[in-house]
């Protein structure tokens, strides 16, 4: 029931995108981290994945390569019988939440093989106990052209997607409102449809747009304003009818105490490579939860690693609405 950590290794990966992806700062080509393997005292091997992406709070990619390589000083022999002794050996990575999120997973995994549970029942466990058997998911529209992208909603709806997230926030607010305009029109009503502003417009401008759009019938939208604005955002929540959801506001437990006091979402976007693992990622849901806010889990756009922990806590969580999961595809290979 119980392992010792005995090695670490790490090795780098590199996965291309298949169209280039834009960021706040500039477009990148691959995704780019490390898989981690640690060994324990049976000879088995956990499996986890460090994966920083530039605007969401993690540390570099060096700082991970620096954190993974020193890594073992601190965790070599360590006793592992639970989650809770995961957690306290790997507290002093707090600031560096990718590589804390694959030294954790690469744990979860061992302690998943000690224990004869998946990794989901032994978070379930820490919960209700119960795994969702069904997880559905949403798939994302970049910000093409409307014509485009109503080809797409079509291609997605068709696979069966119920849910459909569709980027805005771009300079030009009227080809964002003809995007989902052509979006809604391809789905009809029996489509979900979410948008992510990924803190691209001003507060009066969030507000306004938000109202042009209100009559398209959305789900919510994702960081209308700048991450830091908590005050803008609760404006713009009490300002018009479409519900907010805090994603890049919230990277740690403490930011999203304080997006929970200045009451500025509805919802809670948590993404457990930016929080630093698993764990950590259902304490905030546990958090949110308790403040009467929903949650939805997304990958950063991760490899299969990180893509398959993610689902693992989406499992785990009583959540109803769609998850952002489907991100597979944005790479080659993974
Ligand atoms: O939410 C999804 O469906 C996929 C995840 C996603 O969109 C995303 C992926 C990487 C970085 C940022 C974001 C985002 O939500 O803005
Ligand atoms: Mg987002």
């Amino acid at each position: 029931m119980t392992f010792l950590i005995k090695s670490i290794q790490f090795y780098p990966y590199r996965f291309a995108f298949r169209e280039p992806w834009r960021t706040a700062r500039e477009t990148i080509y691959y995704r780019e981290g490390w898989i981690v393997e640690i060994g324990d005292n049976e000879l088995r091997t956990g499996l986890g994945e460090a994966s920083p992406l530039d605007g969401f709070g993690m540390e570099s990619l060096v700082e991970t390569e620096v954190v993974l390589k020193e890594s073992w000083r601190s965790l070599i022999n360590t006793k592992i019988r639970n989650l809770n002794d995961i957690e306290n050996a790997l507290v002093k990575y707090d600031r560096s939440p990718a590589a804390k999120h694959g030294l954790e997973l690469a744990l979860l995994h061992l302690l998943s093989q000690a224990q004869g549970l998946s990794v989901s029942q032994i978070l379930a466990n820490s919960i209700s106990g119960k795994i969702r058997d069904f997880v559905p998911i949403n798939a994302v529209i970049g910000a093409i052209s409307p014509e485009k992208a109503a080809m797409k909603a079509k291609e997605y709806i068709d696979q069966g997607y119920p849910c459909l997230k569709i980027k805005v926030g771009t300079k030009d607010f009227e080809a964002d409102l003809q995007r989902v305009y052509a979006v809604r029109s391809q789905g009809g009503n029996n489509i979900q449809i979410r948008v992510d502003a990924n803190q691209g417009w001003s507060v009066d401008a969030a507000i306004a747009n938000l109202k042009r759009l209100a009559f398209l019938n959305l789900e919510y939208v994702e960081q209308p304003v700048l991450a830091s604005d908590l005050g803008g955002m609760a404006e713009v929540r009490r300002s018009q009818s479409i519900p907010i959801a805090a994603d890049e506001s919230v990277n740690n437990l403490a930011q999203l105490q304080r997006v929970i006091e200045a009451q500025a979402a509805d919802i809670i976007i948590l993404k457990p490579m930016a929080l630093g693992g698993i764990i950590t990622a259902k304490h905030a849901a546990m958090l949110a939860f308790q403040a009467g806010l929903d949650v939805v889990v997304t990958t950063t756009i991760d490899g299969a690693i990180a893509r398959q922990a993610a689902f693992d806590l989406a499992a785990a969580l009583p959540i109803q609405r769609a998850c952002g999961l489907a991100t597979g595809d944005l790479l080659i290979e993974s």
